[in-house]
């Protein structure tokens, strides 16, 4: 009986006006709650835009009461960031996976495709995801690649909550989305109605937001330091750079000659010199907290390693202030905050520190060079720099304690 409650409250939740008003073209119009986009993998084609209006924020959720059930989709469970939902949603009390979806892996059971899921037998097969029925959840993980997901996106009922893990409503300046993305974005009213969920920063847009743009891996290790220290002054906008590393499950599930263990074992190597995407990512939230555009330099490389993300920034100090000042400023700002911990002096992170949780650590130190400092920012990218912040977020979208199914402790070594 219980479980139905939420289901319920959710479902009902009053989403504002006309504003909700979907008109789709016609391959992504609804028939009942399934999706009807033809969704190939290989469909590159042009598609004219859909049209929406932008819609307002939601009230504030109300607190979940124990036996209240969320039912839970995840689109593209068959990947890194989808499996990792399931993993942390294993012990969560409010929300249960009821429909999970895939692509090339529909039709097969989680277990078939990811064994360490099988110890959560309740969770259901993979569907195809124009069979998904989006009558047996009240809120979903989107978990598809970039481009691939908006669409899919707009054609959600509008009564579900939704968290994308995707870059496609990250950025708020179409021209910007479509110079890096590479084409012209087919959903434009979505994302500017997406909330950009980096968490600790947005937390209370989240909480009454109904669709949350998750950050990329790399913009929450650069975010979750940088961001502070502009907006009180303490660093200055110039002459930031940023030296990132991850491990390869970044870069997905699907197979890649570059991520081949021959070409990634014993050996690293950089990409996207100059060019990576998340550069305007990264620079619209540090432009926003310092009240000015900010250009970042920011190189990221791929070491042999499964999981796994570290951030070195290069930044300099305004007059007058100390690396001790950039410090302390960072251990106030998140002193009440679960999953962001800023070391004490001289302390150095590790991956392994955060391995499999939810947690960033940052540490700062004094370069050698007068003025300069150093901060260093790790996460582990399929946890803080994706699914995990994506339950964070979902978890405040329905009213559930911000930290449900997140405790779980690093693994060390
Ligand atoms: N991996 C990471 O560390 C991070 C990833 N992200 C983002 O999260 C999203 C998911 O990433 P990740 O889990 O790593 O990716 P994966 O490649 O591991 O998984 C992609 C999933 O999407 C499905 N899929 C692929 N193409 C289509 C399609 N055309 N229609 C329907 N389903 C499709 C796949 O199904 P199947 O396998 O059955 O074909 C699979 O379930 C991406 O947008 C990524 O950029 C964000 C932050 C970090
Ligand atoms: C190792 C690797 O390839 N990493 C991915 C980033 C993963 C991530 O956060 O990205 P999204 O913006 O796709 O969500 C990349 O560099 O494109």
């Amino acid at each position: 009986m219980a479980s139905t409650l939420a289901a319920q409250s959710l479902s009902s939740a009053p989403i504002s006006g006309a504003a909700h008003v979907l008109q789709c073209s016609s391959s992504s119009q609804f028939h009942g709650a399934r999706l009807t986009i033809p969704l190939s993998r290989h469909h590159q084609g042009a598609r004219p835009a859909v049209s929406m209006a932008v819609a307002a924020p939601l009230a504030k959720p109300q607190k979940l009461q124990l036996g209240q059930v969320v039912r839970v989709g995840v689109l593209g469970a068959s990947g890194y960031t989808g499996a990792e939902i399931a993993r942390l949603l294993a012990t969560h009390p409010f929300f249960k996976v009821t429909m999970m979806t895939a692509d090339r892996k529909a039709g097969q059971s989680i277990a078939d495709v990811f064994p360490h899921l099988i110890f959560k037998s309740d969770l259901p097969d993979l569907v195809a995801i124009k069979d998904a029925d989006f009558n047996q959840v009240d809120a979903v993980f989107c978990c598809l690649p970039h481009a691939t997901t908006q669409e899919i996106v707009a054609a959600i009922p509008k009564h579900l909550k939704v968290v994308d893990l995707s870059a496609d409503f990250r950025l708020r300046d179409v021209n910007s989305y479509a110079e890096w993305y590479g084409g012209e974005h087919r959903a434009p009213e979505l994302q500017k109605e997406a909330v950009y969920g980096l968490t600790e920063l947005h937390r209370d847009e989240v909480e009454t937001a109904r669709l949350v743009a998750n950050p990329g891996c790399y913009p929450t290790t650069v975010q979750l330091p940088l961001v502070p220290l502009l907006q009180s002054g303490l660093i200055t906008t110039e002459d930031i750079i940023i030296d990132a590393k991850s491990g390869v499950s970044g870069a997905g599930r699907g197979a890649k000659e570059a991520n081949l263990y021959t070409e990634i074992a014993e050996g690293m190597n950089s990409y996207g010199v100059s060019k990576h995407r998340h550069m305007p990512e990264i620079e619209q939230g540090l432009s926003d907290a310092a009240g000015k555009p900010v250009q970042i330099s920011f190189t990221p490389h791929l070491i042999p390693m499964s999981r796994g993300m570290q951030s070195t920034i290069y930044v300099k100090l305004t007059d007058g202030t100390s690396v001790d000042d950039l410090r302390n400023h960072l251990q106030s700002f998140y002193e009440t905050e679960e999953f962001v911990k800023v070391l004490n002096a001289g302390v150095v992170p590790h991956t392994r520190n955060v391995r499999g949780s939810n947690y960033n650590l940052i540490s700062v130190f004094p370069d050698r060079l007068k003025g300069r400092a150093i901060i260093i920012s790790v996460i582990d990218n399929l946890v803080k720099g994706a699914s995990g912040q994506a339950l964070q977020n979902l978890n405040l979208m329905t009213g559930c304690p911000e930290d449900c199914g997140l405790l779980q402790q690093p693994m060390f070594p």
